[in-house]
Formats: C-alpha cells, sequence, structure tokens
C-alpha cells in the first residue's frame, strides 16, 4: 500500500458549548433501552449546513460587492488560482483538550469532596515491563494527569526480560492490597509474557482498563453492565456525543480490531445503534468498505494508511492511531495518527486531529474509571 507521509495541518480550532455528555466521571447510563436512547442534536448533515451556512454568510457579506456577474467570474478564477491553505477546509474540527480539561476539572471536584468527606483518595497502579519508547511516553501522561487530579499513583517497573511470574506476583499484590482502587499493566507487553493470562488475573472490581474478560463480555452483551468500559473506546464515543454526532442508524467502519480498541469500540458504537463493520489486516478492500460509512474510526497503527479518497463526503473520522515517527527535520519523534488529515479535512464533515484528539479523553477517561472505582470500594455509590 502506497502510504504518502502527510504532515498534520495547523487548523482553526472550532469549539462548541460543550453539553454534558452521557458518559463521564459519573458513567450515566448508555444502556438504555430504544426508545429512552437519546438522540443528539447535531447529526452529521447539520454538520454539514453549519459549514455550508457559514460559507453563505461569508457570500453575504459579499453580495454589496459582487453587483455583476464579471465582479463574480473575477472571484471565480481568483479563488481557483489561490490553492487552498490547510484552513480552508468545511470540516468541524472535534477537539478532545477542551472535553479533557473538562472531565479533569469534574473528577478534581469529586476527588475534593471525597477527601473532605472521609479523607481518603484513589490510587492507580501502574505495571511497565520493558523500556519502550511509546509505553514510557504514554505512562508519563497518565501520571502527570493523575498527580494534576489528586489521583495518587504507584509505578512497578519490569525488566524486558522478567519471569511471568514476577509480572503476576506485581498485579496479585496489589489485587490483594486495599489502598490501590485501579491497575494498569502497560500493553504490549514483551513476546515472552502471555498477555491474556495477565489480563485475566487484574481484579475485575480494579481493572480500570476495562480489558478483563469480564468486564469485556458485559459490555459485549446487550443489558449488562461492566464495572469498567475500555478508556479509549470510551473517550471515542464520549468525543462524538460531546460534539453532537448522531450515531444511532449511522454506518460505522471501525479499521482494527485490538482488544484496546478496535474490538470495544464497535461494541460500544452497538449500543448506541449503529451499523458497525469491522475491518482487519485480512480485510480485502478496505477503501471501498470505508467510502461507505458515515463514521470512520482507525485504530491500526500505521501512519496515514487512511486516505481522503477512502472517506465518503461528509463522513466523520475519529483517529485513534497515535504513533511515534522519526521527525522528518531529523531531530527526535512526533506523533502521527492513522489518517492522513491534509486530505481526510477536505472530505470529511468533521475529523479529530493528533495529537490532541481522542488521545487526551483517553486519558480523562482513565481518571473517571479510577475515580468510579475508588467510590465503589468506599461504598460511595
Ligand atoms: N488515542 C488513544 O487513546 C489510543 C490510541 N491507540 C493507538 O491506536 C493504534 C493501534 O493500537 P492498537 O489497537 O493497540 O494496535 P494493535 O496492533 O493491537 O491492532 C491493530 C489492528 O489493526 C489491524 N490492521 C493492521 N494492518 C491493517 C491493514 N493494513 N488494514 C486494516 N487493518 C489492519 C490489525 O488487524 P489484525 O487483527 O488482523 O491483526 C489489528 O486489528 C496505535 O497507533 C496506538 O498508539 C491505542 C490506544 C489508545
Ligand atoms: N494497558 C494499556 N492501556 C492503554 O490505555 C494503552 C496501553 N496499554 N497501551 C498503549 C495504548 C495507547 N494509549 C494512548 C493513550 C494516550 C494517548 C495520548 O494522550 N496521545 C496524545 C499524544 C501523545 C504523544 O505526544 O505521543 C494525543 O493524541 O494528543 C495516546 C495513546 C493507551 N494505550
Amino acid at each position: 500500500m502506497n502510504i504518502r507521509g502527510c504532515a498534520t495541518a495547523g487548523v482553526v480550532a472550532w469549539h462548541r458549548t460543550l453539553r454534558k455528555a452521557l458518559l463521564g466521571p459519573n458513567l450515566p447510563d448508555v444502556w438504555l433501552p430504544r426508545e429512552h436512547t437519546p438522540s443528539h442534536t447535531l447529526s452529521q448533515e447539520s454538520l454539514q449546513r453549519k459549514s455550508f451556512d457559514v460559507n453563505l454568510k461569508f457570500y453575504d457579506h459579499l453580495k454589496p460587492l459582487l453587483w455583476c456577474q464579471h465582479v463574480l467570474f473575477l472571484f471565480g478564477c481568483l479563488r481557483l488560482a489561490i490553492p487552498l491553505g490547510a484552513n480552508e477546509h468545511n470540516a468541524v474540527i472535534l477537539e478532545g483538550k477542551p472535553i479533557a480539561k473538562e472531565i479533569k476539572l469534574r473528577v478534581t471536584d469529586e476527588l475534593r469532596r471525597m477527601k473532605i468527606s472521609i479523607g481518603r483518595f484513589p490510587r492507580l497502579s501502574v505495571v511497565l515491563v520493558g523500556d519502550r519508547r511509546d509505553s514510557h511516553t504514554f505512562i508519563h501522561i497518565k501520571l502527570k494527569a493523575c498527580n494534576q487530579v489528586g489521583i495518587e499513583t504507584v509505578v512497578t517497573q519490569l525488566p524486558e526480560n522478567c519471569a511471568e511470574s514476577d509480572l503476576l506476583d506485581a498485579v496479585s499484590g496489589f489485587n490483594l492490597d486495599p489502598d490501590v482502587h485501579g491497575i494498569i499493566v502497560q500493553l504490549p507487553l514483551p513476546q515472552h509474557l502471555d498477555e491474556e493470562k495477565i489480563i485475566n488475573v487484574v481484579s475485575p472490581e480494579k481493572d480500570v482498563d476495562g480489558f478483563h474478560p469480564l468486564n469485556v463480555g458485559n459490555l459485549a452483551i446487550r443489558g449488562r453492565k461492566p464495572l469498567f468500559i475500555p478508556c479509549a473506546p470510551k473517550g471515542c464515543i464520549e468525543l462524538l456525543l460531546r460534539h453532537g454526532v448522531e450515531i444511532k442508524g449511522k454506518r460505522a467502519v471501525i479499521i482494527g480490531r485490538s482488544k484496546i480498541v478496535g474490538l470495544p469500540t464497535s461494541l460500544l458504537l452497538q449500543r448506541h445503534h449503529a451499523t458497525v463493520s469491522m475491518l482487519h489486516a485480512y480485510t480485502k478492500d478496505p477503501q471501498q468498505i470505508t467510502s461507505e460509512a458515515d463514521i470512520v474510526v482507525a485504530d491500526v497503527g500505521i501512519p496515514n494508511i487512511v486516505r481522503g479518497n477512502w472517506l465518503k463526503k461528509g463522513a466523520v473520522v475519529i483517529d485513534m492511531g497515535s504513533n511515534q515517527v522519526k521527525d522528518p527535520s531529523g531531530h527526535g519523534f512526533r506523533v502521527s495518527g492513522d489518517v492522513c488529515f491534509e486530505e481526510a479535512v477536505k472530505v470529511a464533515s468533521a475529523i479529530t486531529p493528533v495529537p490532541g484528539g481522542v488521545g487526551p479523553v483517553t486519558v480523562s477517561m482513565l481518571l473517571s474509571n479510577t475515580l468510579d472505582s475508588a467510590k465503589r470500594a468506599f461504598g460511595m455509590v
């Protein structure tokens, strides 16, 4: 596949008053029966209409000037002659940072009240095996966020070649510790360790990643409620809902079927009554299938694999990719999404940026899950 380099374009941030979303620190119920499923106000059509309205207003202002067809013609020629700049597109930019900020404030406030009322606070234990650059980056981001809101953290770092029993012992220790409310084992693990075995050992009550089979199973089956929903998929849905993107009845394509993102995102989108297709490494003609989707979620781990010509005009694009790539300048690394932003932004009606899209919301969901876990442990729910 031809994957062209595609730098993330600088874009005008689009801010919209944040509506109270359905998923947040208090995890309101998304498992309502069909008649109660909220319909969201800003559909894709209206997202498109919104940008169209902006264009109309722009031309309204120009109307007095465009007093004859000659001027119009001249303007048209000029317009065509100037190459489209990075900001001249119609897609709404689905910013994640303001959402993450708001969730963090709510978590901070709840934690403050928790400390005042019972003098206790949540603690998150993080287990890191090996020395992967990206794992270090992700853990640094999570620890920083915990520190900002007042969640205590404990990090256990094991060497790349550690024995499976060392890792199992570390997790079991955290399971037994009543002062630990959340446990994450950073993935991926080195090849010699059995990922599924480790995940099975994490107590489902402390599984703030939502990867334990009990939590995944309860997410998968209609009418059941998991203790935790995985953070990135929860962030994806939160972002869609807060930006008023209608999910019900829409065709969603998820590229990637990982347990961290793709699979649970498909389950959540189905909970919200989307019709979901899953694409993976063996899918034939992913471009054709993706081009039929109203909502596209990219979770592949390959920079810029999703090109502009994969997308239906007006699709909503959620780029979950967070790939560290060497900076073209030769100095250090930068983060790149799975979607070629520069191309997609011209076709989509709304798109998440990388960085600053789903990533920060994912991290705020980890804080929210840890808070929920502590509340359950303290009998506050
Ligand atoms: N923003 C966020 O909050 C988060 C971002 N991420 C990012 O998401 C990306 C993916 O991570 P993760 O889910 O852990 O990755 P995995 O490697 O676990 O999964 C990748 C998926 O992509 C599929 N795939 C691989 N190549 C192709 C292809 N050519 N066409 C279609 N599908 C393909 C694989 O298919 P198959 O199953 O057949 O192998 C697999 O299902 C990374 O960039 C990661 O950093 C991850 C978590 C959170
Ligand atoms: N047990 C486990 N749980 C995870 O949740 C988990 C994991 N393992 N392994 C790896 C993936 C990846 N992941 C991300 C988290 C935050 C950003 C994030 O905040 N990204 C920033 C940029 C980050 C950067 O600068 O590199 C952004 O998009 O703005 C991205 C990706 C969680 N994961």
